[in-house]
């Protein structure tokens, strides 16, 4: 198992554990509207960090990024096995092919 995939399972386990102990727990518990502002937050700050050429900064914000986005989606119950198999199906396909094919 990749390390994405044993965050977004230890994600789905924290669904309902103590939000006294789990940031993740105490996150979900605030609803997925939530989730999905915190996810924009971090994706700002990883903005940021690029705009600055901060290389340091933006690998650090850049797995915050990863870690809420993941959140965000165990919120909305959308499984990482279903982004990364929509990922696969697109693998090979130029973006510039597939944007003149629409
Ligand atoms: N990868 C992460 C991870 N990345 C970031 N964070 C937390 O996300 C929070 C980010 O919040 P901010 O940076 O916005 O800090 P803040 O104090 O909330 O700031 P304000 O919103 O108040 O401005 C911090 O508390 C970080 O610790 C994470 N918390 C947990 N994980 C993973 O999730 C697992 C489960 O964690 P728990 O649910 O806490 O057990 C952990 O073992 C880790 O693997």
């Amino acid at each position: 198992m990749g390390v994405l995939e044993q965050l977004a399972a230890t994600i789905e386990a924290r669904k309902g554990a103590d939000p006294e102990t789990s940031w993740t727990a105490k996150l979900l518990s605030k609803g997925p509207e939530k989730a999905a502002e915190k996810f924009g937050e971090e994706a700002v700050e990883a903005i940021i960090a690029a705009a600055k050429n901060d290389r340091e900064n933006l690998t650090y914000e850049a797995a915050d990024v990863l870690y809420h986005l993941l959140v965000m989606l165990a919120a909305r119950d959308v499984k990482l096995a279903d982004v990364l198999a929509e990922l696969e199906r697109r693998e090979g396909t130029s973006g510039i092919a597939e944007k003149a094919a629409r």
